[in-house]
C-alpha cells in the first residue's frame, strides 16, 4: 500500500491550534502524526487521501495562523523505516512501558506493551491515549467484559487484557487499524481480544462492564445511544478525543439523558479524557 505524507510547517502556532488542526486532519482520515522541526507530518493511505478534503479542512485555519505544506507519496516499505526512526519507548506512571519490537524489553515495569503501529493511531504517545491508559491503569478491570471502540493499534484493549480483563471486543472502522489491532494482540500474546472491522453497527448486543472510546466528539455523540444500550447497569465509560469546552458539556448532557453520569475528567494540554458511570 502507498501512503501520503503531508508535512506542515508554521512560522508560529499555538499548541491548541496544532491540536485543532490534528483533530481536523483525523476527521478526514489522517491517522498518524509525527513532529518535525518546524511543524509536523501527517500520514494517510493513498486510497483515503483527497486533496479536495485537505483544502476544505484548511480553509477554516486561513485567518488563524500561517502555514505551508508539502504532499509526498511514500512507499509502504519506507514507512516502517520512518516510524521506526521516530518511535521512542514510552513509560506511563512508572507502571506501563510501551515499546516497539526493536526496543529491548524492560521487565522492571509491571505492564509491557509491544506495538507495531504501521499506519494505525495509538502508540500511547498522543495525550488522549496516555490519559485513557492512566484510567485503565487505575480501574478495576479484572474479570470484566470490555468494549474498545475506535481501537486503533489495540493498545487500550491490550493494556486492559494484561491487567486481567476477561474478554475484550476491539472495533475500528478503518481496515488498517483493525488488522493492526489483530497483529498487536498476537504480538503481545493476548488471546482474549476479538477484533472487528466496522462502526457502531458491529457492536455486539452484549452487556459490557466497561466501554473505552477515544475517537472524537461528534462520533462519540453519535454512538452514545448504542453505548448506553450495551453497557450494563453500574458499568463505566472512559472517553477521550475532545476538548473541555464545549465538548465535555455536550457529551455529559448526552450521557445524562441516558442515565450515565459524569464522574471526573483529566486534561493534558487542551485534550480531555472523562469517566462516566451508568446508574445501577
Ligand atoms: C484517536 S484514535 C484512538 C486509537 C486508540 N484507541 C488510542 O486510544 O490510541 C481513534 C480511532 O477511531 C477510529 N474510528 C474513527 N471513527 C470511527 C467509527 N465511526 N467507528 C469505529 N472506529 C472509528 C479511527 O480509525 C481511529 O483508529
Amino acid at each position: 500500500m502507498q501512503y501520503i505524507q503531508v508535512t506542515f510547517s508554521f512560522v508560529s502556532i499555538h499548541e491548541y491550534q496544532k491540536d485543532l488542526l490534528i483533530n481536523e486532519l483525523a476527521e478526514i482520515g489522517f491517522n498518524t502524526f509525527e513532529d518535525t522541526e518546524n511543524g509536523f507530518s501527517a500520514f494517510i493511505d493513498q486510497e483515503s487521501y483527497s486533496q479536495y478534503n485537505l483544502t476544505d479542512a484548511m480553509i477554516q485555519f486561513e485567518d488563524e495562523f500561517e502555514y505551508a505544506y508539502t504532499v509526498t507519496e511514500i512507499a509502504a516499505e519506507n514507512w516502517n523505516e520512518e516510524w521506526e526512526k521516530n518511535f521512542e519507548p514510552l513509560i506511563i506512571d512508572e507502571r506501563c512501558y510501551v515499546r516497539a519490537t526493536f526496543h529491548s524489553p524492560q521487565p522492571q515495569y509491571r505492564y509491557e506493551i509491544v506495538i507495531d503501529p504501521k499506519m494505525a493511531f495509538g502508540t500511547g504517545h498522543h495525550q488522549t491515549t496516555t490519559m485513557m491508559m492512566r484510567y485503565i491503569l487505575n480501574a478495576d478491570v479484572t474479570g470484566k467484559l470490555i468494549l474498545d471502540m475506535g481501537a486503533g493499534t489495540g493498545i487500550l484493549a491490550i493494556l486492559a487484557a494484561k491487567k486481567g480483563a476477561k474478554e475484550l471486543v476491539a472495533i475500528d472502522n478503518d481496515e488498517v487499524c483493525y488488522l493492526s489491532a489483530l497483529e498487536n494482540a498476537a504480538l503481545n500474546d493476548i488471546h482474549t481480544i476479538t477484533a472487528l472491522w466496522g462502526g457502531k453497527d458491529v457492536i455486539p448486543e452484549r452487556e459490557f462492564d466497561i466501554i473505552l472510546a477515544n475517537i472524537n466528539r461528534n462520533i462519540l455523540l453519535d454512538q452514545i445511544p448504542v453505548y448506553a444500550r450495551v453497557l450494563k447497569n453500574g458499568g463505566d465509560i472512559y472517553f477521550s478525543g475532545f476538548y473541555e469546552s464545549p465538548d465535555l458539556d455536550m457529551i455529559t448532557d448526552a450521557c445524562k439523558a441516558l442515565n450515565i453520569n459524569y464522574c471526573d475528567h483529566q486534561k493534558i494540554g487542551d485534550w480531555v479524557a472523562a469517566h462516566f458511570k451508568k446508574l445501577e
